[in-house]
C-alpha cells in the first residue's frame, strides 16, 4: 500500500488507529482455547470486529514464532486474511549485514505479503538499505522507543544531540517520506513537537497508548500533519478488551472508541 492509498484510508475512516495482532495463546479465551485454529480463529474475529475502525495492523512476530512452524502458517494466513484496504506491518524488528537484510525483506515482503517491516537501525546503512530498495513496501526503522530501556542507549547525548535524534535524521537522509516511516513511542509524548519540526512529512508509528500509558490526545496535537502523518498502535487494550465470549465486540467497542477520538483530532 503506497502513502496516497494509506493517506485516502485515513481520511476516508477518520481514523489512524493500527490494531496489534499481538496473539498470546495463553490469553485466548476458554471457548476458543481447545480449538486446535483457536489463535487463527481469534485473529479472525478480531481483525472482522475492527476492520471499520482502524487502517492497518501490525503483526508482532514474536508471538508467532514463539509457537514454532504453526505459529509461522497462522501468521500467513493471518496477514492473508487482511484486506488490502489496511497496511499490513510484520513488527520483526529486523536488521543485519546486507545479504542477510536482503533475505530478511524477502521473507517479510515476497514470501509473506506485508507492507511494511519494523527495523533496528543500530548495524547502519547497509543494514537498512536492503529494506529501502522495495519502493512499493515500507520499512519503519526504531527512532525513540516507548520502553524503559530507551534511556539507556537512545537518550544519551552525542554531542549536542540524543542518539536517537541523530540515528532518525541520518536514516531520514537515506530514504523518503514514500517509504520510510519511524517508531516513536506514545510515551515519550515530551519529544513529539521537536521531532516532528525535523521531521516534518514522515509518518510515526506509535505503539505505547494503551497498556503502556501513552496520552493519544497528546501525541496528535503534537504531531498530526496535513496527511496525518500518525499510525497510533494498540495491541493489549483492544485484543484482549474481554477475556470472555464477547472478546470479539469488547474489541469493536474499544477500536471505535480510539476511531471516534481520532476523528475529532483529525478536523
Ligand atoms: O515497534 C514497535 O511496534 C514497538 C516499538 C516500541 O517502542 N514499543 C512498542 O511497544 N512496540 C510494539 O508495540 C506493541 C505495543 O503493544 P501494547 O502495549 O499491548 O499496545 C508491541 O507489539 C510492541 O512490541
Amino acid at each position: 500500500m503506497n502513502r496516497q492509498s494509506l493517506v485516502e484510508q485515513i481520511k476516508k475512516k477518520k481514523s489512524y488507529l493500527c490494531v496489534g495482532l499481538d496473539t498470546d495463546p495463553d490469553k485466548i479465551p476458554a471457548h476458543l482455547k481447545q480449538r486446535p485454529d483457536a489463535v487463527l480463529a481469534f485473529n479472525k474475529a478480531i481483525i472482522d470486529a475492527t476492520l471499520d475502525a482502524c487502517v492497518s495492523y501490525k503483526i508482532n512476530t514474536a508471538f508467532y514464532e514463539a509457537m514454532g512452524p504453526r505459529g509461522w502458517e497462522i501468521m500467513e494466513e493471518t496477514v492473508h486474511y487482511i484486506p488490502s484496504t489496511h497496511l499490513k506491518i510484520a513488527d520483526a524488528k529486523r536488521g543485519d549485514i546486507g545479504n542477510t537484510s536482503s533475505q530478511y525483506a524477502k521473507a517479510f515482503f515476497e514470501a509473506l505479503p506485508f507492507d511494511a517491516i519494523t527495523v533496528a537501525p543500530y548495524m547502519g546503512a547497509d543494514s537498512v538499505q536492503p529494506f529501502l530498495e522495495y519502493d512499493n513496501k515500507w520499512t519503519i526503522v526504531l527512532g525513540l522507543t516507548s520502553n524503559k530501556g530507551a534511556a539507556d542507549f537512545e537518550l544519551q547525548k552525542m554531542g549536542e544531540e540524543y542518539l536517537y535524534e541523530k540515528v532518525m535524521k541520518t536514516v531520514a537522509s537515506w530514504g523518503n517520506p514514500g517509504n520510510l516511516m519511524f517508531v516513536v513511542g506514545a510515551t515519550q509524548a515530551e519529544a513529539f513537537s521537536a521531532i516532528r519540526s525535523w521531521l516534518p512529512d514522515h509518518f510515526f508509528l506509535v505503539p505505547g497508548v494503551g497498556a503502556q500509558g501513552g496520552s493519544l490526545r497528546e501525541i496528535s496535537e503534537k504531531a498530526l500533519n496535513k496527511d496525518a502523518g500518525l499510525l497510533v498502535n494498540a495491541s493489549r487494550a483492544i485484543i484482549y478488551a474481554s477475556e470472555k465470549e464477547d472478546f470479539a465486540e469488547e474489541a469493536r467497542i474499544i477500536a471505535s472508541q480510539y476511531q471516534a477520538e481520532m476523528s475529532n483530532y483529525l478536523q
